[in-house]
This record gives structure tokens, C-alpha cells and sequence, in this order.
């Protein structure tokens, strides 16, 4: 939850700021079918930061305390699904913060990977870095045209740990995974298809999402313990690792970030951005 300061005039006259909750994610149950869509909305690119992090991580939960009998992730921003972690957030980071937002991360991977109820991502835009996360966290993928996904952490200068790694190599041959991540490659919409980074395509978010609803659909007849108790023993070995080397995780993180060579690198990246967005 973000708070932003509100204006406005009281009865006085007088200017008043007034400080407004914010939730930077919806979550919405489909009373026919049962199925939770959770809708990141933090424009213009659903940049992780630390707020939204924490209202995916609540919204999760929401999901798994309401027996919803699924999860689709989605995005409220027309062209980006997730843009990654926000840059802002490692750039001459407040240290406890950066802390904080590391730790989010990995608590919003091991929720959405481990949830028992089927999961799926309509794409409907971009989903470089953490946004390949979320999606690769989920059971399955439908994406929109034209968009790119991956993990291009190795074109940034920087290592994607093994967790976040891990939803990549359930879904792609090792060999293609190796190099994809050695090359830090993005794939378009129809090389990830090719691949099978995503399992379908579709022409609009609306038909993302009613792919998604078809794919949890197929569970309808299976018995939903039975189910969730196979999706464990496939993820098990992943969580169990992950869990012993959270901690070092977020040291490293942090002494990484910290280097004076990578706050160079994220400084001339952020320009980078800056200037791309303002020829457009
Ligand atoms: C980058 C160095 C990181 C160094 C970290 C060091 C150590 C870490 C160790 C291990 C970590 C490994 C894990 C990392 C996970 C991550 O997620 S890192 C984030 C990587 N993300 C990206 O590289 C994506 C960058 N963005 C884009 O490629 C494009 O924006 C897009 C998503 C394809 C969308 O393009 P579009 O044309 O629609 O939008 P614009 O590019 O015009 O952007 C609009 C606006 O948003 C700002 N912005 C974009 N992405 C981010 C971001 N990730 N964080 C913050 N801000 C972002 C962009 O600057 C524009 O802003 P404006 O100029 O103010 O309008």
C-alpha cells in the first residue's frame, strides 16, 4: 500500500493535505467461476518497488485465505505487464529499504510459485526481468503480440540468483534456458511461443485472460488436494533450496548493488531509459 498527500479546501478556507491509502494492486473473484484475477496497477510500467511488492504479496494471500479456485496476474497498463524490479529502488538505494525490497521479492516469488490453486498470467505487455518472474512463477502463460519476455539480467552486468531462475528451467530445455540466460536474451511474443516460454498466444488482454480462465478450467474435475499436493512435489526441491539461501540471497544482493561500478552501471541505464522514453 502507497499513501499519496491529497489536497483540498476545508470548510475553513483553508488548504488541507490529507494522506490517502493507496493499493497499487485489485484483486477480483468471479462469482461464476470461482477464479481471483490479480491486477498489478502501478503506471506507467508496474515498476516492483517496494509498495507494490508488498500489496502483490497481500493480495496473494487474500487469494489463498478466500478459496478462490484460481489466480491470474495481469496488468492494468495497456502496453507493459511488468517492467521488473523498479530501477529507482538500487539507485543510491537507503540501505534498509533495498534490504526490504530484496526480501519483498523473494516473498512475492515463493508465495506465487508454492500457492496451491492453479495460477496463470495473461500478459498483456512487456515482462522483461522480475515481470518474466511473475509469469514464470505461474502454471501458464498467454501473452499479446508483439511484446518481448526474459531474463535479460546478464545484459544489465548482473547475475539472476538460481531461485529466479528456477520457473524459467521448469518451463524451458535446460540447453535453451543456459543460453537464453547466458545471452540475457528477450524473446518476442512468437520466438517465446516457439520456445514454449509461453503456452499461447492472444490478440487482446480480454482474450488473455479468457484463455487463462479455460486453462484453470481444466482442473475443474480433478480433486483440487490431489492436484495441489502434485504441484508441491514438482516445486518442493526449488522452495526447500530457496529457503536455505534466502538470507546470503539478500547479502549478495545488497553487496552487489552496493558496488560503485554497478551504481555507475544503473545510473547511465536509468539515462538510457530516461532518453528512449522521451524521443517517443
Ligand atoms: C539495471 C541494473 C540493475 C542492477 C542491479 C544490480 C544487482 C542486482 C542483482 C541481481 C538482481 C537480478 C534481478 C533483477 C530483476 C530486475 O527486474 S532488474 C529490472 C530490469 N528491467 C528492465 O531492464 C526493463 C527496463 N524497461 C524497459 O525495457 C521498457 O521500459 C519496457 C518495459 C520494455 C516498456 O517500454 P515502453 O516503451 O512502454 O516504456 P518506456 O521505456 O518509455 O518507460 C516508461 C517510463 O518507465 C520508466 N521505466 C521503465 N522500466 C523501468 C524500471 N524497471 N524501473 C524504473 N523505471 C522504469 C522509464 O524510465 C520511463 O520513465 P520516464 O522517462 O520517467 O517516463
Amino acid at each position: 500500500m502507497s499513501s499519496r498527500l491529497l489536497s483540498f479546501v476545508g470548510r475553513t478556507g483553508r488548504r488541507r493535505l490529507m494522506s490517502t491509502a493507496i493499493k497499487l494492486t485489485t484483486v477480483e473473484v468471479n462469482d461464476k467461476t470461482g477464479i481471483a484475477t490479480l491486477t498489478m496497477c502501478r503506471p506507467p510500467v508496474n515498476g516492483q518497488n517496494l509498495e507494490l511488492l508488498l500489496d502483490i504479496k497481500s493480495s496473494i494471500n487474500e487469494i489463498k485465505n478466500n478459496n478462490s479456485r484460481g489466480l491470474i496476474i495481469t496488468s492494468a497498463s495497456p502496453k507493459v505487464f511488468s517492467a521488473g524490479l523498479d530501477i529507482l529502488e538500487m539507485y543510491k538505494p537507503d540501505q534498509q529499504r533495498l534490504r526490504a525490497v530484496w526480501t519483498e521479492l523473494q516473498n512475492v516469488w515463493c508465495d506465487l510459485y508454492g500457492i496451491s490453486v492453479p495460477t496463470a498470467a495473461a500478459i498483456n505487455g512487456h515482462a522483461p526481468a522480475g515481470g518474466c518472474l511473475l509469469a514464470t512463477a505461474c502454471e501458464y502463460r498467454v501473452m499479446v503480440p508483439n511484446c518481448i519476455i526474459g531474463l535479460n539480467e546478464t545484459q544489465l552486468g548482473i547475475i539472476a540468483p538460481k531461485w529466479l531462475v528456477s520457473g524459467y528451467l521448469n518451463i524451458l530445455p535446460k540447453r535453451v534456458a543456459e543460453r537464453a540466460l547466458t545471452q540475457g536474451r528477450l524473446f518476442t511474443t512468437d520466438e517465446a511461443l516457439q520456445e514454449g516460454l509461453i503456452d499461447e498466444i492472444a490478440n487482446s488482454k480480454e482474450e488473455a485472460v479468457d484463455k487463462c480462465v479455460a486453462f484453470i478450467g481444466t482442473f475443474a474435475k480433478v480433486n483440487p488436494v490431489a492436484r495441489a499436493l502434485t504441484k508441491q512435489q514438482f516445486r518442493a526441491d526449488n522452495l526447500r533450496q530457496f529457503h536455505k539461501e534466502r538470507e546470503q540471497d539478500v547479502d549478495d544482493f545488497l553487496s552487489l548493488v552496493n558496488r560503485p561500478e554497478v551504481q555507475k552501471g544503473i545510473g547511465i541505464y536509468l539515462e538510457g531509459l530516461k532518453k528512449k522514453a522521451n524521443k517517443q
